[in-house]
């Protein structure tokens, strides 16, 4: 995350922190939410390779154990069957994970409450980006768990020439575009909206411009959750 500002520890207590095992050691490569106890909703391109993955619900500090933590492993990937590696502008930059325990609820562990279908924000809705992503273009990933207003961008601006143009799909979300944006390593974490008085989860980061994390008019772009609900139930079951 780009700008903004810690995050007040577990005020988001759905976001998970993806992790992937390398030697005796796991790294942080993805944020994600959890969706129910045994399932998180994450990014496509965050798990489209073969890699021993973890969950850790209730992390603040991702470089030390607090009490809070539930580290969980992850007994089944589920990409979207849309999803093209090569074409991260077509959408479907979506996917499930299935844990081998399920998370117990408590002050720190919660699930996200998600949109009903189809729902489109209006422009400039309230949202914050989390996650624990680097903090400036090129730069590191946050040990602490970061936020960042990001009001929603509507797609007939996103969309237009000087903003994005025909790589943002109607399937996709738009927010920011200012100073504060994602940054690699927010991939797969939520975009949390507030609706009536109430965080939602209404996107999942999926890309930034490559000419930097916060480019001028190249918002944050995020997986529309409300256009995979159902998609997420036939899973889920
Ligand atoms: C739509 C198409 C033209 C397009 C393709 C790729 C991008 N962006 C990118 O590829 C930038 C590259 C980058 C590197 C370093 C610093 C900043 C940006 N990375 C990203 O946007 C990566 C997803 C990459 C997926 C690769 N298989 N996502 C993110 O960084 C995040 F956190 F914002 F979600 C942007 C647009």
């Amino acid at each position: 995350v780009v700008g903004g500002e810690v995050a007040q520890p577990n005020s988001w207590p759905w976001q998970i922190s993806l992790q992937y095992q390398s030697g005796s050691s796991y790294y942080h490569t993805c944020g994600g939410s959890l969706i129910r106890r045994g399932w998180v909703m994450t990014a496509a391109h965050c798990v489209d390779s073969q890699r021993t993955w973890r969950v850790v619900l209730g992390d603040h500090h991702l470089n030390s154990n607090e009490g809070k933590e539930q580290i969980m492993t992850v007994s089944n990937v589920y990409i979207h069957n849309g999803w093209n590696s090569n074409n991260i502008a077509g959408g479907y930059d979506i996917a499930l994970l299935r844990l081998s325990t399920e998370a117990s609820l408590n002050s720190a562990v919660q699930l996200a409450a998600l949109p009903p279908s189809g729902q489109i924000l209006p422009n400039n809705n309230p949202c914050y980006i989390t996650g624990w992503g680097r903090t400036q273009t090129g730069g590191s990933l946050s040990n602490s768990l970061k936020q960042a207003w990001l009001p929603s961008v509507d797609h007939q601006t996103c969309s237009s020439s000087g903003w994005w143009g025909s790589s943002v799909k109607t399937t996709m979300v738009c927010a920011g575009g200012g100073a504060n944006s994602g940054c690699q390593g927010d991939s797969g974490g939520p975009l949390n909206c507030q609706v009536n008085g109430q965080y939602y989860v209404h996107g999942v980061t999926s890309f930034v411009s490559s000419a930097g994390c916060n480019a001028n008019r190249r918002p944050t772009v995020f997986t529309r959750v409300s256009a995979y609900i159902s998609w997420m139930n036939g899973i889920m079951g």
